[in-house]
């Protein structure tokens, strides 16, 4: 989604809910997120606009089995004002007043979507600005099939459908590129992100506990160094009493490749002060964007 407004960069406060668990009653996962929003916004700096993000599949419990029973019709329109008031998604409407209350620009985490016209399921991350708007959707364009034999098989496949289009937003302090989870691992989407502006990405996600330890961080890292961009990921916490253990350690990467800031394993708010610094000192220092050998590399296309 293309927005034409000329990004700007100031400092924010980025927050991430690294929410608890989310059992089969969809209506206490919603009150749940609510509060955590709201506790969320109090817990900023209060002086700084801030960004607060929920993790992924944060209304129902995370399975491919169970998105087609908690999937929402959403019916939103890049580019055309939503009506949240006719919306038929509980969701939405509770990130929507969530937002709203709080005050704050709200990244919905994800939720199972079901396009009313085609019936497909989508994992899809909404979100919102200070006043309730609905500003941005992203659905999930690389999907979770993976099968490391003896410890974890996945496939997001067997009853979803891949989103098919990029999608960053505009706030009045920085440009946010959108990806979810297994996006992290296509350094493509995170490149045309960089190339559309954005300063910051933001992915919900929920690693595992088999990948979690492996590429978690090493993902976010490399995703920030090599587009020089602050990258994050908002986890649920862990439950090992769930059909799905969440590797947690939601986190905010600078463009140096610093973490900012980590969450445990548990159910917790973490905050990183993002600021156009080091951005900027990166990009002069190790000036990469300038120095790339298109005419080396001709596969890779130079246009942004
Ligand atoms: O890429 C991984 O290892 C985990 C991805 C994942 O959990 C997801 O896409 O939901």
């Amino acid at each position: 989604m293309a927005s034409g407004v000329a990004p700007v960069f100031n400092p924010f406060t980025l927050t991430l809910i690294q929410l608890g668990s989310t059992g089969p009653d969809k209506a206490v996962n919603l009150q749940h997120a609510h509060e955590m929003v709201m506790k969320a916004a109090k817990s900023g700096s209060g002086t700084k606009p801030q960004v607060v993000v929920l993790p992924e599949c944060f209304n129902s419990p995370y399975g491919y089995v169970h998105f087609p029973t908690y999937a929402e019709n959403i019916g939103y329109t890049p580019g055309e004002e939503y009506d949240i008031q006719a919306s038929v998604s509980e969701s939405v409407k509770m990130l929507s007043s969530a937002a709203k209350e709080a005050g704050v620009w709200l990244i919905g985490g994800s939720i199972p979507e079901r396009d009313e016209e085609t019936d497909k399921v989508y994992n899809t991350c909404t979100v919102y600005s200070p006043t309730g708007a609905l500003v941005a959707l992203h659905r999930k364009v690389h999907l979770f099939d993976i099968d490391i034999p003896g410890k974890i098989t996945f496939k997001e496949s067997e009853t979803l459908t891949g989103g098919e289009t990029t999608n960053y937003f505009d706030t009045e302090f920085a440009r946010i590129g959108l990806g979810i989870c297994y996006d992290v691992r296509f350094q493509e989407l995170a490149m045309i992100s960089a190339r559309q502006g954005c300063h910051v990405v933001v992915y919900p996600g929920a690693f595992n506990l088999t990948t979690g330890p492996l590429h978690w961080e090493l993902l976010q890292r490399a995703r920030a160094v090599d587009n020089q961009i602050f990258f994050s990921m908002c986890s649920p916490a862990r439950d090992m009493t769930a059909g799905y253990h969440a590797w947690g350690h939601s986190m905010v990467v600078d463009p140096y490749g610093k973490v900012l800031v980590e969450a445990d394993e548990t159910e917790m708010i973490v905050h990183a002060n993002i600021d156009p610094e080091p951005l900027q000192s990166v990009r002069s220092g190790i000036p990469v964007t300038k120095q790339r050998r298109f005419d080396v590399y001709p596969d890779v296309n130079a246009d942004k």
